[in-house]
Order: C-alpha cells, then structure tokens, then sequence
C-alpha cells in the first residue's frame, strides 16, 4: 500500500506522459470570463494618448506662478486656465492642474485660487500612458480570463479573444446495479448519481460535460462504449469498476488498451483510482462510491482539466479552524468532507465522520480539506480547507 504514489507523483507522472492537444478558438470578450486564454496579449493602446487631468480641476500654465503667486483676478478663461476635470485631456499651452476645492470663479472673470504654495510643473496631470502603455502585457496563455484582466483587453483595443477550446469531457458509468435516477429502486439495484455531480461541477469550470447510458457489466460492451465514446471526448472518465470485484472490469480493460497506466494513489476514499492515456487522451476511471468519486474529482480530475488546457486549477484554500479532532487514515491521505461556517467572524471546518449520513454530509457538506497520513489533527488546530460550491455563510 504504502507503494502506491502520493496524488502529486501520481499527476506529476501523468503529464510527463501526456502532451494535451486541444485547439484554440476566437470569442468575444464579454463571453470570455474563466476561460482560458491561448495566447499572450499585449496592449495596442497607450492611455491616456497624450495626458489628462487627475482629478476635476482648471488647467493652468505653470510658467504664470514661476514669479511667484499671479494675480489670478484678471485671468481669461481658455487663455490663462481652463476647465479640466477628472480623465480630460486639455490644450497644449497648459501643463499643470489645480483642483477644483482651490478654486472660487469670481463673477466677472479671473478665479480666487486657495493654494499653500505654487503648483508644481505637471502637478495633476496623468501622463501619457500612465493609465496603460503600449505593449504592456495584459494576459499570458494559459491565464485564466477574469472580468478585471477582460477589462484591460478592451482598453488595449480588443473586442474578441483567442481561448482554449472546452474540453469535451464524456462521463461513462458502469455497473449493472445502477439505474437512471427517476427509476424506481429495486432490491440490487442503486441510482446512477455520479454522472449529475460530474455534470454539475465540471460545467462550472466550463468543460462540455456529455453524460451517456449506464454501461452494464460485459466486457465486450464496455470496451465498445469505450472507443465510441473517445471519438468525441478529450478526456474520458469511466465510473465504478476500479477494484477487485468479480465485475470490475473496467481496470482490466484500461491496462490493457492504454499507453499509460497507473492503477491506485495514496488518499481515501479513492484509493483505487485509474489514470490512463488511451489515443494521449486521458481516460481515468473514477471509484463507484460517491465520496471516492467526489474526492478524485476534487484533487484529481480538476488538475488534469485545467493542465487540459496549460493552466493550473483555480482553488478557493482557505485557513480554518478544525471542530472535532480527527485521526487520519494510516498511511494514507484523507480527503476530509466539511461543512464550513462562520462564526463571530472566525470559519469553522467541521468533519464529517463514518457516523454522519449520507443525507447529512451532502446536505451541508461545502467544502474539504486533506488531511497528511499518520497524523491526528486536533481540535482546535487550523487547517486548510478549500470550497467546494457554495459560499460560506
Ligand atoms: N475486496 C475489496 N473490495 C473493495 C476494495 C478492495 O481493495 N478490496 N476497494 C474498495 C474501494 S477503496 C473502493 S473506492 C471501491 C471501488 O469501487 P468500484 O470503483 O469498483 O465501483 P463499483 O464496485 O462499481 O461500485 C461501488 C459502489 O459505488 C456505487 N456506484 C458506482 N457507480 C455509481 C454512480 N455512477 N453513481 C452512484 N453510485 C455509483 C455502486 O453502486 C456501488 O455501491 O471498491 C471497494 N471494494
Ligand atoms: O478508496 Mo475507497 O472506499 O476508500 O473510495
């Protein structure tokens, strides 16, 4: 047990094998937030082109105070000042910007200016391209697109981005005790949930998430649901049939089609785990229970997904502080369900145990941590949880 490879060796591993090869696509901007961009991008634009003013004020000429203070009583608008407010470019023959609480506009002409000291040159004025300059960087490939980094886009003079393509992610479950959900449940038999939960998340990351029958337990229709399914996926994942039962045979098969293999990783639940490069797409057959499937998700499928696309997983980790004291599970890694919660502005991460119903988990479950083999964590200690969906209340 203590062979099998921890998840960091285990992905390491993986991508040393795997070249992702997915295309690009243009999109426009407004439509580009989370994905991932393709390419570097450098601004087209310096802003401001020449200057502007820095906040609502009068444009003056900083030569009028190179004597000392005028008098500003016989100024002519748009001859000795004018007006400049915030981001306003202004003529050529003023240089200097004086805010508008300095100033009084007398009744016929000229303006009382309430000033400790003469302005300085340039004083109030942004200067060309302090806002952003030609050929500064804006994104890199493989950043993930947000509103903020969309924005300067824009201000650089796009109008459309060139993205990767959204995985094609095709989710296959296996096994002939599950049915669809809707069926009634007979003796035997369970309801196909983990195909939803898949479906659900990974859309939320932007994949194409494409969900098809439940494939029975015959080694010839699984290896034929198999094939057809990679003509349309990127990545596949195979649910259930990742251990030792008599119908597991999804293992069986993806050793023996694959270029790579890997069978098993040191965390529970889990623990046996498939990742494989069928055609160099990755093919991972993802445990049956729940929890397994939701843990490999979680640290496994969510890093394959964005390394898809030459980025890294966006995680939301987060310090907490454990309620309950718990054990870990021997030489492995323990993915650890929590419900997450905030009081009197500290955020809890209370564990879910063997003892909690499933109903009980997945009704309050919001994130999870991961909890080292051969430690205790105390009650009390803080610890690293990331979100899983909602937000913490
Ligand atoms: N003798 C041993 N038994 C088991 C071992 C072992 O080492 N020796 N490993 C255990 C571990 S750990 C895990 S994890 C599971 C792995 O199970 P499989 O991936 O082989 O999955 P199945 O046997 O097909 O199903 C297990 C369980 O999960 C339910 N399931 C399956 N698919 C779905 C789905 N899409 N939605 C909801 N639920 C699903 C299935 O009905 C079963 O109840 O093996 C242990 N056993
Ligand atoms: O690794 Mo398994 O039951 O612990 O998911």
């Amino acid at each position: 047990m203590d062979k099998l490879p921890t998840r960091n060796k285990l992905l390491h591993h993986f991508y040393e094998h795997w070249r992702p090869q997915l295309g690009t696509e243009t999109i426009p901007i407004d439509e580009a937030e989370g994905r991932i961009c393709a390419k570097s991008y450098q601004s087209g634009n310096q802003i401001p082109l020449v200057r502007s003013s820095a906040f609502d004020g009068i444009a003056v000429k900083s030569a009028s105070f190179s004597d000392g203070m005028p008098d500003t009583s016989v100024w002519i608008k748009d001859q000795d000042f004018c007006r400049a407010d915030t981001g306003d470019d202004f003529p050529d023959e003023f240089d200097t910007v004086i805010r508008i609480e300095a100033v009084t506009f007398l009744p016929e002409s000229g303006v009382k200016l309430d000033l400790s000291k003469e302005p300085v040159p340039g004083e109030g004025v942004r200067t060309s391209g302090s806002f952003m300059s030609k050929n500064d960087e804006l994104v890199k490939e493989g950043d993930i697109l947000t509103p903020l980094s969309l924005t300067s886009l824009l201000a650089g003079g796009y109008t459309t981005v060139e993205v990767k393509a959204r995985p094609r992610v095709v989710f296959l479950p296996t096994g002939s005790e599950l049915i669809k959900p809707g069926t009634p449940l007979t003796r035997g038999k369970n309801i196909e949930t983990n195909g939803s939960l898949i479906k659900m998340i990974m859309s939320k990351w932007g994949a194409d998430v494409t969900c098809l029958p439940i494939c029975y337990d015959n080694h010839d229709s699984l290896r034929n649901a198999i094939f057809t399914a990679l003509d349309s996926a990127d990545i596949l994942i195979v649910n259930g049939g990742s251990s030792k039962g008599n119908e597991d045979f999804t293992v069986h098969l993806l050793e023996k089609e694959s270029s790579f293999f890997t069978h098993g990783v040191r965390c529970v639940p889990g623990r046996p785990a498939v990742f494989s490069l069928i055609q160099d797409k990755p093919v991972i057959n993802l445990p049956g229970p729940p929890a397994a499937a939701l843990a490999v998700l979680s640290w496994g499928i969510k890093d394959l997904y964005y390394h898809a696309m030459g980025s890294d997983a966006p995680h939301s980790y987060q310090e907490v502080i454990l309620t309950e004291t718990v054990s870990g599970a021997g030489p492995f890694d323990l993915y650890q369900r929590l419900f997450l919660y905030k009081k009197d502005g500290q955020i809890y991460g209370k564990p879910f145990s063997m003892k909690d119903s499933n109903a009980e988990v997945n009704q309050y479950c919001n994130g999870y941590t991961i909890l080292h083999s051969d430690q205790s964590y105390l009650a009390g200690s803080p610890i690293l949880a990331d979100r899983l969906f909602s937000s913490v209340r």
